[in-house]
Parts: structure tokens; C-alpha cells; sequence
């Protein structure tokens, strides 16, 4: 469903779990920082707004959205996490160049995910112009930064749920 039917800052407060007892990484790309640190912000936020403790979040800055996987590897190796949330923003230039940034990050974050068992949040704008950008950094399609939180909460709290012998939750429309 496309941002402009579903604002990325729309989600159910009440249905997400207290992430207190849960530790997180942020990768943050410095490429377009006034758009990438908008989304730091809304994703830090949300983050604290449920619990999460300062000191259970991790924050690793890199140069470009292409160094956040490595960037995402480098916080998972040092600390113990339950999830890895990657923040970018990849505008569009005259070439295909931002292409093959987009699927390099997006193939490398679900490797990762799939090798450490745990989630890696693909928190990257992939946008045709700053317009697109600004719009959903915290404009009227709401800030990315604040989904890859939301979702890295709820992951977290899946995988969480599954250890041990726990039924797996069934469906909820
Ligand atoms: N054009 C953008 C880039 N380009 C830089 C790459 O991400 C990478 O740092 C470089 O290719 C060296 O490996 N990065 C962004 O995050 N956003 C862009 O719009
Ligand atoms: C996505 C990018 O790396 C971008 O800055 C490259 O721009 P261009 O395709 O015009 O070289």
C-alpha cells in the first residue's frame, strides 16, 4: 500500500508491547543527513515512547545507505540485540546508481536477518526527489524512522514469543 494511503506514522499504540526488556541497533546513513537524521529521530522516539531504555539502544552512524548493511553486521557483533533497525535515504540521481544501492541494502539486511535469526529493518527512503524525501521524514506522509521502530518492536516481540515451547499466535485481522 502506497505512503500516501497509509501514513508511516499510523500504527496502534495500544497493541504494541512494552519493549523494555529489549535491546536495539540504529544504523543511520549520514547521505542526506537532514533527511536520515529526521527519521533517527522519529525512530529513536518511538522506541522510548515504549519503553526502551537509552542504554538498550545502540547507534552507529555510517557514510552512505550502501555501508549500512556492514554498519547493521559491526552492532550485531558487539552487542547483544533483538533487532537492527537501518535508516537511509537514497535519492534518485541522473543514473542507475541509486538502484543498485537500494537492492544491495535491501539483499544485504535479509541476509542478515536470515544468518542472525534475528530482524534487520530496512528503514531506507528510496525516493525520485527531495519532495518524496521530505514527505515522508516527517511530512505529510508521516517519518519512516517511526515504521522501522514500530516494527522492530514487534518483531522483537514475535521472536520473542516463538522461544521455547509458546504456541505461535494465531491470526488477528
Ligand atoms: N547517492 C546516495 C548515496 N551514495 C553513496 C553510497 O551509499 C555509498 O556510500 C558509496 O557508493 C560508497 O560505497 N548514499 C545514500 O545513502 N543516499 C544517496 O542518495
Ligand atoms: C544514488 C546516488 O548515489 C546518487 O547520488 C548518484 O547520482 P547520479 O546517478 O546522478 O550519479
Amino acid at each position: 500500500m502506497a505512503s500516501a494511503l497509509k501514513n508511516l506514522s499510523d500504527y496502534d499504540e495500544r497493541s504494541l508491547k512494552d519493549a523494555a526488556g529489549f535491546s536495539f541497533g540504529i544504523v543511520v546513513a549520514d547521505w542526506n543527513a537532514h533527511i536520515t537524521h529526521a527519521l533517527y529521530e522519529g525512530c529513536f522516539d518511538t522506541l522510548a515512547k515504549h519503553g526502551v531504555p537509552d542504554s538498550q539502544i545502540h547507534t552507529l552512524q555510517v557514510p552512505g545507505a550502501f555501508e549500512l548493511t556492514a554498519g547493521a553486521k559491526m552492532l550485531a557483533e558487539k552487542h547483544k540485540l533483538d533487532a537492527v533497525i537501518c535508516l537511509g535515504c537514497v535519492i534518485k540521481g541522473e543514473t542507475t546508481h541509486n538502484e543498485y544501492i537500494n537492492y544491495a541494502v535491501a539483499n544485504g539486511l535479509t541476509n542478515l536477518s536470515m544468518v542472525y535469526g534475528k530482524p534487520f529493518i530496512f528503514g531506507v527512503l528510496t525516493p525520485n526527489n527531495e519532495e518524496q524525501a521530505l514527505d515522508r521524514a516527517g511530512g505529510k506522509h508521516g517519518n519512516k524512522g517511526v515504521e522501522a521502530a514500530v516494527t522492530a518492536i514487534r518483531m522483537a516481540a514475535l521472536r520473542e514469543g516463538l522461544k521455547g515451547d509458546k504456541p505461535s499466535i494465531g491470526f488477528s485481522a
